[in-house]
């Protein structure tokens, strides 16, 4: 078998770490405050782990004090670090309990070791052991689980558990009796170990920039597609979906239905209640709308009171006896102001169905005129405009997502 030289191997993870250090310390971010902790954390871990490597690469050229103590130390701060980083990327958390633990860990191998009287195998096994468990942590970390996991999590998780086994393996091969082990012997179990650092500074050295660069990703995409104050899409958003639908429905003949609805008097709930509650009245209305309609439709805040919903394969019926329920429910809701008080509110409802000549501004002027004859005709009603439909074409067959009977929110619960 051609043989793989441990010694060089160690060099390579000394140089690489300590370049990518330079490159992820010198990456610009888009935005000034977008190097979060977690990112810092794991640059000053290549730096550690960089310099670890250069003193352990140095074994027999320097004091051993400085390769096998200050060597060792540094590498296992290194590996301490990214599991630290990794976690507060998984949780968002630095947890002082995992501080204390992934400190013993690192302060573990002095006792571990005979304070300094250890032999060379010893020493393999325990900071094989050692590093390995910090490995395990930061794989862990990496895997968990928040709303779904992208495939990028499972390639840096799984690979860090991978070489968490590995490097375990070489402890546990180490700890078997009679085997005399050092740093550079290069046998299969050492080559496996070393290659499996190295590949993986590889491939987790940015990963953990990247899934961080990944969730704030997903962070910008949700400030610029949802109204932060209740959570639905906002205008713009609501545009480009609707006319994502609209495109679709005209083109596959299924009917599409826009209701535009309307808080009615809300300037009076601002001005008897305050602003506060009135926040609280709109998170409370969206959650309703949301939950009265299926999840393949699309609700928009439009405006301040104001808000739109796409219907889907909704035929002028259909969404009229939607429309119609949502009207009611909110009628027979109360959103508490405080324990004693709570604020009744009712909705103007005005719905238009997708025709051939319609485009998104027609349609969607077309339901605001409906909408605008339901507050003249004395607000609390659903209208329908008179347009002619499509004719309908398939049909939903699911049932409709119930509303609850007879919802309370309370301003606290606001988003
Ligand atoms: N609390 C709160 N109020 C808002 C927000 N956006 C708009 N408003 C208020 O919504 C109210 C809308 O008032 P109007 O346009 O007069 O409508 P209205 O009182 O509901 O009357 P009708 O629509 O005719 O039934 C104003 O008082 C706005 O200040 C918001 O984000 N939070």
């Amino acid at each position: 078998m051609p043989s793989v030289d441990i010694r060089t191997l160690i060099l390579l993870l000394g140089l690489g770490n300590l370049l990518l250090f330079l490159a992820l310390a010198s990456f610009r971010f888009v935005q000034a405050d977008a190097r979060s902790s977690v990112t810092r954390t794991w640059t000053l871990s290549k730096l550690l782990q960089g310099l670890a490597w250069g003193l352990l690469w140095l074994r027999g050229e320097i004091p051993p004090f400085w390769s096998i103590e200050v060597g060792n130390t540094l590498l296992l701060g290194g590996v301490a670090l990214e599991a630290l980083a990794a976690w507060r990327f998984a949780t968002g958390r630095t947890p002082r309990w995992l501080v204390v633990l992934v400190a013993a860990a690192v302060l573990a191998r002095y006792p571990l070791n005979g304070l300094g009287n250890a032999d060379a195998a010893q020493r393999v096994v325990v900071a094989s052991l050692l590093v390995a468990g910090l490995f395990g942590v930061t794989g862990w970390a990496v895997l968990w689980k928040r709303v779904e996991r992208t495939p990028l999590q499972f390639v840096v998780g799984g690979c860090t558990l991978l070489l968490a086994g590995v490097v375990m393996l070489r402890g546990l091969v180490a700890a078997w009796p009679g085997q005399g082990f050092a740093l550079f012997d290069a046998n299969f179990i050492q080559v496996a170990t070393f290659l499996a650092l190295f590949l993986l500074m590889l491939v987790n050295g940015v990963g953990v920039v990247l899934l961080d660069t990944e969730r704030s990703g997903e962070r910008l995409n949700t400030l610029a597609t949802r109204d932060s104050l209740t959570g639905v899409s906002n205008h713009r958003d609501f545009q480009r979906r609707l006319r994502v639908m609209l495109a679709s429905a005209s083109r596959n003949r299924y009917p599409l239905t826009l209701m535009a609805v309307d808080l009615d008097h809300f300037k009076q709930v601002n001005d008897t209640y305050g602003h506060p509650v009135g926040d609280a009245v709109l998170h409370s209305f969206a959650q309703w709308c949301e939950a009265a309609v299926r999840e393949s439709d699309v609700v928009g805040r439009v405006g301040g009171e104001e808000f739109m919903v796409g219907m889907n394969g909704a035929s002028l019926e259909e969404a009229t006896a939607i429309a119609e329920r949502l009207r009611a429910a909110v009628a027979a809701s109360r959103v508490a102001v405080n324990p004693r008080e709570s604020v009744e509110v009712t909705v103007s409802i005005g719905l238009a169905t997708l025709t051939d000549s319609d485009d998104v501004a027609t349609l969607v002027a077309r339901a605001d005129a409906a909408l605008y004859r339901a507050k003249r005709n004395g607000r609390n009603r659903v209208e329908i405009d008179g347009q002619v439909s499509l004719p309908t074409g398939q049909r939903w067959r699911e049932p409709m997502s119930e509303l609850p009977v007879d919802p309370v929110a309370r301003p606290a619960a606001g988003p």
